[in-house]
């Protein structure tokens, strides 16, 4: 299918998209699912000010494909990816990482699950400034008390370009360089998921670029799976698939995206909000 949702056959024709929320959005994928939430309800406060961050979401991140998560500010992309990263509990619902239901797990059960199967890549980089480059890529699995796959290593760090920067630390990298090594921080262990709160949000269009075609390569070549949030069109039309949010729930989503159908998704929810 190419260039519009699955279920709203207009999204994509110029002047014809229906800012009508997409009831079958976030259906379940056509495979296997790598991650998913389940009613997952997610509010903070109680009474009169209770906020609802996430409202009954149900969706599926397919594996081995890249899905970017959309929406106006607050409502909820934040909340959505870091419950399905464990990061965050929800209220009510459940998310699932493959078959394992997360609040079902302890805390270092939790902690061995976020380190073996998932990476992440947030928008401030999350460097450790007095590890140099290398150090800081294989932390967590020195943490874990794992052996570095050598090889693996040497592959990551010179496709991010980084070969000849590993001795140094992260003040004495670019911005786009520091967000590489956050990258190759979450590939090296091979993770089954990686989640990106807006990884490119501090990044110029050149380094953005690098940093997407490295999430599509860990997808086409490697068969991983890539989760992130992103407010950039451009960004999100590397995915395969665009899930918009607007007041905590999955409204429309957008297969094999183009630019201009994500703007056009994003202007219909702003204009219904
Ligand atoms: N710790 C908190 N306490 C109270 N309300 C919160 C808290 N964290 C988030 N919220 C609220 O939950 C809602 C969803 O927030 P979230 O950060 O998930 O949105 P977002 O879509 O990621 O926003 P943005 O694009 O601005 O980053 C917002 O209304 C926000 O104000």
């Amino acid at each position: 299918m190419s260039n519009q949702s699955a279920n709203t056959p207009e999204t994509g024709s110029e002047n014809s998209f229906t800012p009508a929320t997409d009831i079958n959005a976030g259906r379940p994928v056509a495979g296997e699912a790598a991650a998913r939430a389940v009613n997952l309800h997610k509010s903070y406060g109680q009474g009169d000010t209770t906020v609802t961050a996430l409202d009954h979401v149900n969706v599926e991140f397919e594996a081995r494909k890249f899905t970017a998560i959309m929406g106006p500010s607050g409502s909820g992309k934040s909340t959505l990816m870091h419950c399905m990263a464990g990061l965050d509990t929800a209220t009510s619902g459940s998310a699932f990482i493959g078959d394992t239901d997360l609040s079902t797990l302890r805390d270092k059960e939790m902690t061995a699950l976020r380190r073996d199967r998932l990476g992440f890549i947030f928008q401030s980089f999350n460097l450790v400034p007095t590890l140099t480059a290398a150090e800081n890529i294989t932390l967590p699995t020195d943490i874990a008390g794992r052996k570095v796959d050598q090889n693996w290593f040497e592959e990551v760090t010179s496709r991010l370009g980084l070969t000849d920067r590993l001795k140094h630390r992260p003040a004495e990298l670019s911005g786009g360089q520091q967000q590489r090594v956050a990258c190759a921080r979450a590939l090296v262990s091979r993770p089954d998921i990686i989640f990106g709160d807006e990884p490119t949000g501090n990044l110029d269009s050149n380094s953005s670029a690098e940093v997407l075609n490295i999430l599509r390569t860990a997808v086409d070549k490697d068969d991983q799976t890539v989760v992130i949030v992103t407010h950039d069109a451009r960004a999100a039309s590397y995915a395969d698939r665009v899930i918009f949010l607007a007041d905590g729930r999955v409204v429309n989503e957008i297969l094999d995206p183009k630019i201009d159908d994500i703007l056009a998704a994003m202007t219909g929810i702003e204009d219904v909000k």
